[in-house]
């Protein structure tokens, strides 16, 4: 079924990612329709051009447009080893020849054999020296095989590493909302890039041995006076060629659209290990079976197989069918031949023109096959050299930071008009509004507000995480888009929940916070005191040096259920993580943050609600200690808990939908007794306050 652009979802699916919107704001897609198939459970869009012409057009575009990109590869590969990629090229065009090669020696050794047979006199030298001849290429093609399967996987480590390390350096070139961008999205690895390779390679044999097989059929075809024999050879290939149906190459989105599939899907979370506890306690088990039994039979038998494989499987058996008999097409031929013209065939060409015949159109199989892959890959190419020219969203000024005179004092801020609103956001209203704001350099902040009102947004947009959708943020007196982002970042410390540990050892996760000293252990183990963090570090085997998180690359076979097994105690010994628990986290990211001060450098330091998992005494001594290393620095606290920390702020900020409904001291807030924080405030007093015991 054919629909116009803008398909809507079927009824009981989840709402698609708004193709329509693209397929029409972009002139590049005008042309471009959505079919709409239903595969099993799955719903699959695919978009195609208008005219095959306008497709074919299309893809010779795309082809020429990767042409540099293919180029760039091949350079780089080059410049990786020389001596490998000639290696690797050489034993690819030798995979080119040697079928042909061992096509041409078997031919000839069948024709000295069949010749000895009719003439009743074996020529028992000629024979020997085919045989040999044969044996001999034989043994040769499976050592160049072997060695150049070698050169291949320690060129693929090189390629490898080499691109996730250039794709790497991309990402962390990328601010924040540039990574968040969708048409940014770095979807690419090391490993595709040898892939694309690899299969340009193979598309490069597959040329090579085709052609090759076929100067050698052509050859015996000539012997025999049948010049049509590959021309029967051709018409498989080329018929599958033809009718070949799949959706690799093809832009396309399947989601699965089947109520009852997705109940199923529901029920199976919900017995999956993040809900063990809510099941139990609130005793859903037989509950979960039974919808997962009733959704089972209202689905029946209806396919859950990968719509890939269905769609490529052929509907009808037309296809199978005639591809079977069109393999048989060269056996037949021969057989026609024999029996019409038995003075031009013999035993021996039969049975040379049938290994022949199937070696060929295998040959052809892989060269379509691999042909289909070519533009995948040139596209993976391309996409993988295009991420060089992302550019970032922010900005980055040309002026250091900080200036001589204001080295020594916090980072001030004046934010005029300040509008922002997430991009990509559905939500109606900006997450800011209109915001005119003054923070003087050194003073102590903390925001409040309900949930959502804009809190973190503020922060973000004062440590440079986002630029402000519109109005003016200015820092130190000057527009915060002028200054070298680097000198900025050197100066800010940001601690929020969004920190997170890092796969390293305990002495890395802290020392990270000043990169000069990360190995400076007794800095290491202050901050770790400063953080909270030295208590629980101590109690581990192997303290600061422990790993933390480590990305098991692990795999085994046929270990399951083997407890008992040595092997599996080494697997376990290997494996045991080291987990800690969410405010043993706090207290690390924490201490990670005192290192930071070390660097001298700091001017502001942003403190976003990072303290939800840790217990009151240590959310004390974490604030107590941040407010010891206040001087020269401004401060800015998120909170939801009042106390502590708004009785001693130069400003509080209280937020609400966006806007600062109110700024001022503690006590000159408190004393309007209508508004925002003073209501805020007594919910917290009151739920504390001493409840009289209920008859
Ligand atoms: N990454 C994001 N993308 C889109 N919208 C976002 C994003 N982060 C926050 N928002 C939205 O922006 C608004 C302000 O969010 P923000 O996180 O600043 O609130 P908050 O006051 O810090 O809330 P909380 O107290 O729950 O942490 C909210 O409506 C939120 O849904």
């Amino acid at each position: 079924m054919i629909v116009a652009a803008d398909v809507k979802p079927a009824q009981d699916a989840p709402e698609t990612p708004d193709t329509a919107e693209k397929t029409k704001t972009s002139s590049e897609y005008e042309d471009v329709v959505i079919e709409e198939e239903q595969l099993g459970i799955y719903r699959l869009l695919v978009a195609t051009t208008k005219s095959t012409r306008r497709q074919y057009q299309k893809n010779l575009e795309e082809i020429q447009a990767s042409i540099p990109h293919l180029v760039s590869l091949f350079k780089d590969i080059y410049g990786l080893s020389q001596s490998l990629f000639i290696c690797v090229l050489l034993s690819r065009v030798w995979q080119g020849l040697e079928d042909a090669l061992l096509m041409h020696l078997s031919t000839r050794m069948l024709r000295v054999i069949e010749v000895g047979l009719i003439t009743g006199k074996p020529f028992a030298a000629e024979v020997l020296w085919a045989m040999v001849l044969r044996l001999l290429c034989t043994a040769i093609v499976a050592y160049l095989r072997w060695l150049g399967d070698r050169y291949q996987a320690r060129l693929r480590s090189l390629v490898t590493a080499h691109f996730e390390l250039t794709l790497m350096e991309v990402k962390l070139r990328l601010d924040v909302p540039t990574s968040l961008d969708a048409s940014s999205k770095i979807d690419v690895s090391g490993s595709d890039a040898w892939n694309a390779f690899e299969d340009i390679m193979t598309y490069l044999t597959s040329v090579l041995t085709t052609l090759s097989q076929m100067v050698v059929i052509l050859r015996q075809a000539r012997i025999s006076g049948d010049p049509f024999f590959v021309l029967v050879c051709l018409i498989k290939p080329i018929f599958a060629n033809l009718t070949y149906r799949a959706l690799w190459e093809k832009v396309c989105y399947a989601y699965v659209s089947n109520i009852d599939y997705l109940r199923m899907s529901s029920m199976q979370a919900l017995v999956g290990g993040g809900f063990k506890e809510d099941v139990l306690t609130g005793d859903l088990g037989a509950w979960i079976i039974q919808e997962y039994r009733a959704a089972r039979d209202k689905l029946g038998d209806i396919s859950n197989e990968s719509p890939f494989w269905q769609y490529y499987r052929s509907s009808t058996p037309f296809k199978p069918v005639v591809e079977s008999i069109l393999d048989d097409l060269p056996m037949a031929y021969c057989a026609v031949n024999a029996v019409l013209y038995p003075s031009r065939f013999s035993i021996a060409s039969i049975a040379i023109f049938q290994s022949s015949s199937s070696s060929l159109r295998y040959s052809l199989d892989t060269l379509f096959r691999s042909g289909h892959e070519f533009q995948k890959n040139l596209h993976s190419i391309k996409e993988i050299y295009s991420t060089r020219n992302i550019r970032n969203k922010i900005m980055d000024g040309k002026v250091a930071y900080p200036s001589a005179e204001k080295a020594n004092e916090g980072m001030s801020f004046e934010l005029k008009d300040l509008t922002f609103s997430y991009p990509g956001s559905h939500k109606k209203g900006n997450a800011l509004n209109k915001i005119n704001l003054s923070i003087r350099g050194g003073s102590l902040v903390v925001i409040v507000g309900a949930n959502g009102s804009g809190k973190s947004t503020i922060v973000r947009i004062l440590s440079r995480l986002f630029d402000p959708t519109s109005g003016e943020l200015m820092i130190d007196g000057s527009k915060a888009a002028d200054y070298h982002i680097a000198g900025l970042r050197q100066a800010t410390v940001l601690l929020s929940q969004e920190n997170k540990i890092y796969p390293l050892s305990f002495a890395e996760n802290i020392g990270l916070g000043h990169l000069d000293s990360v190995h400076d252990m007794e800095l290491v183990k202050k901050a770790a005191e400063q953080g909270g963090a030295t208590e629980f570090i101590s109690k581990l085997d192997t303290g600061y040096s422990t790993q933390l998180n480590q990305s098991a690359d692990t795999i085994s076979m046929n270990l399951h259920g083997k407890n008992d097994h040595p092997l599996h105690k080494e697997m376990e010994k290997l494996e045991k993580a080291v987990n800690i628990s969410g405010g043993e986290t706090q207290r690390l990211v924490a201490a990670r943050s005192f290192m930071r001060f070390n660097s001298g450098k700091i001017r502001l330091v942003v403190v976003d609600e990072p303290s939800s998992a840790l217990d009151a005494e240590g959310e004390l001594q974490l604030f107590n200690r941040l407010l010891e290393a206040r001087e020269g620095k401004t401060m800015i606290f998120v909170t939801h808990r009042f106390g502590h920390l708004t009785k001693h702020a130069d400003t509080i900020i209280c937020m609400k939908d966006g806007d600062i409904s109110e700024m001022g001291r503690h006590d000159e807030l408190m004393r309007n007794e209508g508004g925002e924080y003073s209501k805020l405030y007594n919910i917290q007093a009151g739920a504390f306050a001493e409840q009289p015991p209920t008859a």
